[in-house]
């Protein structure tokens, strides 16, 4: 299997140094800027497009967020190349979704979403089976980790003295008004109720250090709480390191027979 990474920002970096550190790449970097001295550096090919892909890659994995999803993901798929995002939030926008999928399926190919910075997603999907009544999932960050985001609009995040919620909403309004912080809202929908039916809550509070994620779900099956507090990657405050993990937990299943 030949793999390649779409991004190098504080999730690709962790993602290529891993892969590498197994022996299983990165064999190509997409990246923006063409850039060799950020990142990875020139041990390995950087391209700019999907076009300039090395015919041999048969995985990618976007590191990179919505709009590298948005730019790079069709032309993947349409290869027939399977990729891996970490960029779920970008699906809240239908049109897109449905382009993805059509990519996928007149290329053969299959797009793989991360579990990213949450867990409990298998629970959600069987409980969907017999149905959920209710899931709410609320995001708590540290001030700093909101900055960027229309939560600077709605707070004084430097000057916060106490746990402050700046957006209560439906899960698809915070993965478009947040892409650098709601992905794991839109792991939750669509794992289980769905983009509109799953409420969402976002919190700065100044007096955690870690990024919290909690889940409440109820329905058929019982009720279950579900609640992680996840530390950062070093170089963003914003990204939790379980989704640069996740990453490549997801690229492992693709190489495992067996797979849970
Ligand atoms: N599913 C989840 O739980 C999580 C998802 N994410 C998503 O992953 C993204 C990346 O996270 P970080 O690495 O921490 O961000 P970062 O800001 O450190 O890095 C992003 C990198 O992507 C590159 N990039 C952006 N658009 C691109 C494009 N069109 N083509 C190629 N490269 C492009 C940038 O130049 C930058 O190097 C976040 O913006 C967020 O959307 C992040 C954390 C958790
Ligand atoms: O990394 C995290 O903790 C969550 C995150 O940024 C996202 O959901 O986009």
């Amino acid at each position: 299997m030949k793999i390649g990474i779409i991004g190098e920002g504080a999730v690709g970096r962790y993602v290529a140094r891993t892969l590498d550190e197994r022996g299983l790449g990165p064999h190509v970097i997409v990246t923006r800027s063409h850039s060799l001295t950020e990142g990875f550096g020139d041990s390995v090919p950087h391209v700019g497009s999907v076009v300039e892909l090395p015919p041999d890659v048969t995985l990618m994995v976007d590191c990179a967020g919505h709009e590298a999803l948005a730019e790079h993901g069709c032309a993947i798929l349409e290869r027939g190349i399977d990729l891996i995002t970490i960029s779920l939030g970008a699906l809240a926008e239908p049109s897109l979704a449905q382009k993805l999928a059509d990519a996928a399926r007149g290329g053969g190919s299959q797009l793989h979403l991360a579990s990213g910075a949450i867990g409990a997603l298998d629970c959600l999907q069987a409980a969907k089976v017999g149905g959920l009544s209710e899931v709410t999932y609320i995001g708590r960050k540290p001030p700093p980790s909101w900055q960027g985001s229309p939560a600077e609009q709605e707070l004084d995040l430097g000057g916060l003295q106490t746990a402050t919620t700046h957006f209560e909403g439906t899960a698809r309004d915070a993965a478009l008004a947040y892409p650098k912080n709601a992905n794991v809202a839109a792991a939750v929908a669509l794992a289980g109720l769905g983009f509109d039916a799953t409420r969402v809550k976002l919190v700065a509070d100044p007096s955690i250090t870690a990024n919290v994620h909690e889940i409440h779900a109820s329905g058929a099956f019982g009720r279950f709480s579900f609640q992680i507090e996840g530390q950062a990657l070093p170089d963003n405050p914003r990204s939790s390191a379980l989704a640069a993990m996740s990453a490549i937990s997801a690229i492992e299943r693709e190489l495992d027979p067996i797979t849970i």
